[in-house]
């Protein structure tokens, strides 16, 4: 593809050199940089990447994509000068990759917790209804099965369509996409071509990029500002933000509730850990699923299928033999006849609803918590997660999540702040994740309940760069075992 043919349509101040020449990729990143690729340089929260656009021509770069003209323009270097980079990066990635997400039904959802959760339910329940389908997510993206490991939620918009091409020459028919707060703000999705979007809640968190609510509010509104016409948006009417949402969308707009009148409801009849029953719709469901978030989660998935074409009963047929993701309300019973529940609650309203959820269980006994809070992220979060621990625990042991270039103990003493001296009574804190588990396992009795938070699927501890290998269900069950 020509240099013209890919900015065609973007508002250009200036293009300097030969306009036809061809294009063999696109990058954002210098150090990908190959022969005849387009450079984009984007200022980012660390670097602007302006500095490195001579790195760029170096390792062959063919054009240039900037906000600055060059002061010395290189001979056989194309530069093309825009307002924002960061706006048209999605637009020309797109385009080079052939508008995958057009001929794609691409649904994305948005949310502070949950994304995961109703992505992934989406991706199983499309495929056990016959289609092949696409899935980006934070645990792992998948290509009809096919694993691609995930870095980011929301890949750069390069990777985030070469992914969907990808996941088009393969055959599938529908793709979903969880959309991060980051992503929507740094236009990862610019250009894209939604069939719908999704809102799960909004409360705090990434308060240190977003600095404040408002501004984290709005990213994600945006995601639905943005919407076509043709496009549906469901979102949570039992969210605070459910409709502020959706208020400025073109595209069609459903709800979705267990506590009020929307298009899409549900009720629990019965709930326990090995799952729950409901009647969604009116029609009576078992599913393998615990808690109310959980609830809220599948009627997302429910009215997206429906508004997909698909109809009540194959709907919920389906529905009913799926089951939990990964790392979310992970259930693991232990010899002693205690369970124990991996879940990936990082913030103050996820742990607070994981623990709720435990909450509506009947017959269980003592809950005991062990969780710690992310180094180098919200700071703001780590007082209210502890506080959230104690109001819902019997027990509570304060150890570390991903340090990554924090010491621990600064971030235990964070979450301590959070707690008053009737609240420390409740509260052991053991640095080392291991021990902490340990010591958890030596306190439960037959019934207890084990709560390990914050980790989820991850098998890694991120400690000064380092990913050390951790698995908080491995520990679990070698602690069984013993
Ligand atoms: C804070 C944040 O979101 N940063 C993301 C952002 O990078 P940035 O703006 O900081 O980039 P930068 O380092 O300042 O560099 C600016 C530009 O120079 C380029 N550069 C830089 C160095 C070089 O040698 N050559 C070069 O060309 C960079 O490629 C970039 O284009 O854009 C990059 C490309 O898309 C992302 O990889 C990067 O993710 C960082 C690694 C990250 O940790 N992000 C997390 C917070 C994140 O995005 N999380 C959300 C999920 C959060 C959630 O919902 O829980 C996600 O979607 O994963
Ligand atoms: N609908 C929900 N409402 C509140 N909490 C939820 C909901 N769904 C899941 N959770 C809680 O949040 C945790 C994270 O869920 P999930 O991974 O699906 O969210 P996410 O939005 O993808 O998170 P991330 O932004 O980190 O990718 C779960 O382990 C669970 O504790
Ligand atoms: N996507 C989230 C994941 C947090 C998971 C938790 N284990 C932590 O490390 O804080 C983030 O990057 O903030
Ligand atoms: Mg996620």
């Amino acid at each position: 593809m020509t240099f013209s043919e890919l900015i065609k349509g973007i508002k250009t101040s200036a293009v300097i050199g030969e306009a036809n020449v061809n294009i063999t990729g696109v990058e954002i990143d210098s150090r990908k940089v190959k022969e005849g690729n387009l450079f984009v340089a984007i200022k980012g929260t660390q670097v602007d990447g302006h500095q490195y656009i001579p790195k760029a021509i170096e390792l062959g770069a063919a054009a240039i994509l900037c906000e600055e003209a060059p002061q010395q323009p290189q001979p056989n270097v194309t530069y093309a000068v825009v307002k924002s980079t960061e706006d048209e990066v999605g637009k020309v990635a797109t385009r080079f990759f052939g508008d995958p997400s057009k001929h794609l039904k691409l649904v994305g959802v948005t949310g502070t917790n949950g994304k995961t959760t109703v992505a992934t339910l989406l991706y199983n329940l499309f495929r056990k209804l016959g289609h092949k389908c696409g899935l980006l997510s934070t645990v792992c993206n998948f290509i009809e099965g096919q694993e691609i490991p995930a870095d980011h939620t929301t890949p750069d918009p390069i990777e985030l369509n070469e992914l969907l091409a990808k996941m088009l020459a393969a055959g599938c028919e529908y793709v979903f996409m969880e959309c991060s707060s980051h992503a929507i703000a740094q236009k990862r999705i610019g250009g894209l071509t939604f069939t719908g979007g999704i809102f799960t809640n909004l409360t705090r968190d990434h308060l240190d990029y977003h600095k404040t609510f408002e501004n984290y509010r709005n990213a994600k509104k945006s995601f639905f500002d943005g919407l076509p016409k043709s496009a549906f948006a469901i979102t949570n009417a039992d969210d605070k933000n459910g409709m502020v949402m959706v208020q400025n969308t073109k595209a069609s707009v459903k709800t979705y509730s267990i506590q009020s009148m929307a298009d899409f409801k549900a009720r629990i009849i019965e709930c326990h850990f090995q799952g729950m029953y409901l009647a969604i719709d009116g029609q009576e469901v078992g599913v393998q699923f615990t808690g109310k978030f959980n609830v809220s989660n599948l009627l997302a998935v429910y009215g997206a299928a429906r508004m997909l074409g698909k109809q009540r009963e194959e709907t919920l047929i389906a529905m009913s033999t799926l089951h939990t993701v990964n790392g979310r309300m992970d259930t693991l019973q232990s010899p002693e006849g205690f369970t124990a529940i991996v879940d990936y609650a990082h913030t103050p309203d996820a742990l607070k609803n994981v623990l709720l959820a435990i909450h509506e269980v009947d017959g269980k006994g003592h809950i005991i918590t062990v969780c710690g809070a992310g180094g180098n992220r919200d700071k703001g979060k780590r007082p209210l997660m502890a506080k959230q621990a104690v109001q819902l625990s019997d027990k509570v042991i304060i150890t570390s999540d991903n340090p990554r270039f924090e010491d621990p103990q600064d971030i235990i003493n964070d979450m301590l702040a959070g707690l008053d001296a009737q609240d420390q009574k409740k509260v052991l804190t053991i640095a080392d994740r291991k021990e902490a588990i340990r010591t958890a396992c030596m306190l439960a009795q037959k019934q207890d309940v084990i709560l390990v938070a914050g980790k989820g699927h991850e098998t890694y501890q991120e400690i000064k760069g380092v990913k050390h290998h951790f698995d908080d269900k491995e520990v679990l069950r070698d602690i069984f075992a013993q």
